[in-house]
């Protein structure tokens, strides 16, 4: 049995976009999936593992790469091509995704 995780580290280049709430969910791997639907988590930059929220998961629902739509690209602010692209990037051939939705804790 795993510990549901307390912390979630995001690319720095989509903290502006987190802090404005314009990117509500998360598209991670099996490996990122186990967070508890309540918890709060510690977000830290990727690249330099600075703080710089908290977010509330809301839900971890199963995705299908093949079934990524318009309305996951709205949620992280970004088009569909961009969204597979950055996905396709990080995850690559990774077929079974899961959809983290989220909301910021405000401080
Ligand atoms: C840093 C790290 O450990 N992993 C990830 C994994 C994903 N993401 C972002 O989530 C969305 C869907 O994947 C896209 O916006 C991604 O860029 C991220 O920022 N950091």
């Amino acid at each position: 049995m795993q510990t549901a995780p307390t912390e979630m580290t995001f690319f720095e280049r989509f903290e502006a976009d987190i802090l404005a709430s314009k990117k509500t969910i998360t598209i991670r791997d099996e490996a990122e999936s186990h967070y508890k639907v309540g918890s709060v988590v510690d977000v830290s930059t990727y690249e330099d593992d600075r703080w710089f929220c908290q977010l509330k998961i809301l839900d971890v629902s199963p995705i299908q790469f093949s079934a990524l739509n318009d309305f996951h690209a709205e949620q992280e602010n970004m088009t569909l091509d961009e969204l597979k692209a950055v996905i396709h990037d990080i995850y690559p051939g990774i077929e079974q995704l899961y959809v983290v939705t989220y909301q910021l804790v405000e401080q």
